[in-house]
């Protein structure tokens, strides 16, 4: 197999530090960040080590239980619950090897958090983490819009999470260990792909590494296959943002959503152990209005953007499955792209 080419490329690193006063600077770094690489790295964010480490332990803790008390959770299509090795990719046609569990602020997760008798402080710590992370967020969409020429609270606003239809999400990830061995076959963890929502928040652990992106998606080969690559390497203090689809099209593609994906540890320098993740993607209300400054694309709503991204996503993973001569069938229990919340009737039989 050829090797991965990997390109140095310089991914923002900013600090959030005395947001107030330095507001200006900040939505300058965030918006340049946006349109250049979209994705960057935020320090100073108000969230400790200690607040992160205690959601990575309560991670560890829930994919440590039994499967058969993960299964009392199952993952669904509103975007919540437990899944393993259901998802796959149209990059690649097959499962990344991994499990996940998706947790939301309001009413889908009626009765998919984890039993208290199993983890007794699992829900509420996730939330408060959750509510944590949505803060940060805030920020960042304080600056999105901005940068934009919206009032500041325009992104704010459509992602409110008080309601009981919100349906941004917290994901944790736990991708098991690859086998060092020479049999050719590729284990995926998460392959390529580009994050549908609005915006990802993403907290690593350091020592487990595997992300890279592959910018420049209008010119790049389909799903970066081929091109040069680039690690996202920052302290685990650091949170790393990623630009969806989503906030692409909002912004008249002014800021771009990226290839990015956790590599198949297939060549001797990559990293073989678990890891652990936790993505927060930011979505939309349903019933928000979606149209950039610009007026490039034509309105749609939350909703309706979300229907049509996942309408997109289950086709091209048809031809991907035909392509590689599978039955269609496997696509049953596939679960859609990260960050994106299914509409109860799939559209793929
Ligand atoms: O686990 C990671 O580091 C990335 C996950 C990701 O890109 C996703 O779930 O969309
Ligand atoms: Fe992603």
């Amino acid at each position: 197999m050829a090797a991965t080419k990997y390109a140095q490329r310089t991914i923002p690193k900013i600090s959030l530090a005395n947001f107030d006063t330095r507001k200006d600077t900040i939505v300058r770094e965030i918006c340049s960040a946006a349109e250049n690489v979209g994705f960057f790295a935020i320090v100073d964010h108000g969230i400790s080590q200690p607040e992160i480490d205690h959601m990575f332990k309560a991670s560890e803790s829930f994919f440590a239980l039994p499967d058969e008390v993960k299964a009392t959770v199952p993952w669904n299509p509103q975007n919540v619950g437990y899944e393993h090795k259901s998802q796959i990719r149209p990059s690649t046609g097959a499962a990344d090897q991994k499990e996940s569990y998706q947790l939301q602020f309001g009413e889908n997760m009626k009765g998919l958090w984890i039993g208290d008798e199993h983890l007794p402080s699992f829900k509420p710590d996730s939330l408060e983490f959750m509510h944590k992370v949505q803060a940060v967020s805030e920020r960042l969409m304080v600056c999105l819009a901005n940068g934009l020429g919206f009032e500041d609270d325009y992104f704010t606003k459509a992602h409110d999470v008080s309601r009981p239809d919100s349906q941004s999400t917290l994901r944790l990830l736990h991708y098991y260990a690859t086998p060092r061995t020479n049999d050719g076959v590729i284990r995926h963890r998460a392959g390529a792909h580009a994050d549908w929502g609005f915006l990802t928040l993403l907290f690593q652990k350091e020592g487990q590494s595997g992300l890279e992106i592959c910018p420049g998606r209008e010119v790049v080969t389909e799903f970066g296959h081929g091109d040069a690559w680039t690690k996202v390497e920052f302290g685990e203090n650091a949170i790393i943002c990623n630009i969806g689809d989503l906030l692409m099209s909002w912004s008249d593609d002014r800021f771009k959503s990226t290839f990015h994906r956790v590599k198949a540890p297939c060549e001797p320098d990559d990293y073989y152990g678990e890891r652990y993740s936790i993505a927060f993607f930011n979505q939309p209300r349903k019933d928000t209005l979606i149209q950039g400054p610009k007026e490039k694309y034509s309105l749609v709503t939350g909703g309706q953007f979300t229907a049509n991204a996942m309408q997109m996503y289950y086709a091209a993973l048809k031809a991907k499955v035909e392509e590689a001569q599978r039955p269609v069938d496997v696509l049953k229990d596939t679960m859609p792209a990260a960050g994106i919340a299914a509409p109860v009737v799939q559209t793929v039989a």
